[in-house]
C-alpha cells in the first residue's frame, strides 16, 4: 500500500516540492495549513506529514514548533534542506505600477523584504496560509490581491505570469522540512543523525537553562538549534526546543536526554533521524560509545569491590 502524506497545500507549495523529494512515491494530501496537515497525520487520515520547520534567513516556523510541542505526539523521521526561490506572480497583463496588494506566506514576506521595499514600497503585503494558496487566490478573477510571491511552479499551475524571478533577499536561502508520523520504531542510527526534543522547566531559577545546556555539554553533545517558545501561561514563561547532533541510541545522547528528564518538568522526544547534510559529529575525547561502555564497566567493577 503506498504511503499517504499530508502537507501544507494547495498544489505548488515549497512543501509539496519537499514532499516529492522526501517521498517520491507517496500519495499527497494537501492541507490548508500546518495544523491541519499534522492533525491529518495524528488522526490517521495520512501516514505522516511533511511540514516546514525553519529557514536559513528567518529562523523557526513557529507554528510547526508549537504544534510538535503540544497535542498528540508525533516523531520526526526525516528532514530535507530545500533551496527556495521566490517569484512575483500576477494575472497576465498586470504590471508593477498596478500592484497595490501582495499576498504570500509570512516566511516569504520576511525573505523578500528588500525587493518589496525597493520595487513595491507602497504595496500592502498580506499574510497567506501558503505561497501556493496566495497564487491560487490571485488567479481568481475577483481577487482583491494583485500579486503573489510563490515558487515559479505555482505560477505555472495557476496560470499566472512571472513578473519577476528570484526576488529573495539572498540567493542561498534554504528551508528545512521534516517528515513526521505517529510514534513508532525510530530510524536506525547512521552516524550522521540529529535528535530533536522539547523541554519544560521544572521551576524558574537562576541558571535553569544553563543546567539544561550542561546536560549536553558535559557529554560532548553539540546543539544545532535552540529556541525558546512561550508556554502561554503568562509573560516570562518559556519552554525550549533543542536539536542536537547524534542519535538517542548513542550513549552520550541518551544520557544527556535522561539527565534532562531528571531536571525538567517534562521532556518531549521529537525523534532521532538522519541529517540531511550528512555531517557526522566530531566526538570529543571520552564521549564515544566505547568510552561510555568502558566507564560503565569500571563503575560496575568498583561497586563490586574490585578496585
Ligand atoms: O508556503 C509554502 O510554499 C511553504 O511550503 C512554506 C514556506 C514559505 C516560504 C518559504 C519556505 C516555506
Amino acid at each position: 500500500m503506498p504511503t499517504k502524506l499530508a502537507y501544507l497545500g494547495p498544489e505548488g507549495t515549497f512543501c509539496e516540492a519537499a514532499l516529492r523529494i522526501l517521498a517520491p512515491d507517496a500519495e499527497r494530501l494537501p492541507c490548508a495549513n500546518v495544523t491541519a496537515a499534522l492533525d491529518a497525520a495524528r488522526a490517521g487520515e495520512a501516514d505522516g506529514a511533511v511540514v516546514p520547520l525553519e529557514n536559513s534567513v528567518e529562523g523557526a516556523i513557529t507554528v510547526t514548533l508549537d504544534e510538535l510541542a503540544w497535542g498528540e505526539p508525533l516523531l520526526i523521521g526525516a528532514e530535507l534542506l530545500l533551496p527556495v526561490e521566490f517569484a512575483l506572480l500576477v494575472r497576465p497583463g498586470t504590471d508593477l505600477p498596478h500592484i497595490k496588494r501582495v499576498y504570500t506566506h509570512p516566511a516569504a514576506i520576511t525573505q523578500c523584504r528588500n525587493y518589496l521595499a525597493r520595487e513595491l514600497p507602497d504595496a500592502v503585503v498580506v499574510a497567506a496560509p501558503s505561497t501556493a494558496a496566495a497564487a491560487q487566490e490571485v488567479s481568481s478573477p475577483g481577487s482583491p490581491y494583485d500579486a503573489a510571491i510563490a515558487p515559479s511552479i505555482a505560477g505555472e499551475h495557476y496560470g499566472l505570469a512571472e513578473l519577476a524571478s528570484n526576488i529573495g533577499d539572498r540567493d542561498d536561502t534554504v528551508t528545512r522540512f521534516v517528515r513526521v508520523s505517529r510514534p513508532g520504531a525510530l530510524p536506525e542510527p547512521t552516524g550522521a543523525d540529529r535528535t530533536s526534543l522539547v523541554a519544560f522547566l521544572r521551576d524558574d531559577h537562576p541558571g535553569a537553562l544553563l543546567e539544561m545546556l550542561s546536560e549536553f555539554a558535559v557529554r560532548g553533545v553539540n546543539l544545532t538549534r535552540i529556541e525558546s517558545r512561550p508556554t502561554g501561561d503568562g509573560i516570562g514563561r518559556y519552554f525550549f526546543h533543542f536539536d542536537a547532533e547524534g542519535h538517542v541510541a548513542e550513549a552520550r545522547v541518551g544520557e544527556a536526554l535522561s539527565g534532562l528528564h531528571r531536571l525538567s518538568d517534562d521532556v518531549r522526544f521529537l525523534g532521532s533521524y538522519p541529517r540531511a547534510d550528512g555531517v557526522s559529529p566530531e566526538l570529543r575525547r571520552g564521549t564515544s560509545g566505547p568510552d561510555f561502555a568502558e566507564a560503565a564497566g569500571w563503575l560496575a567493577r568498583i561497586r563490586a569491590g574490585r578496585v
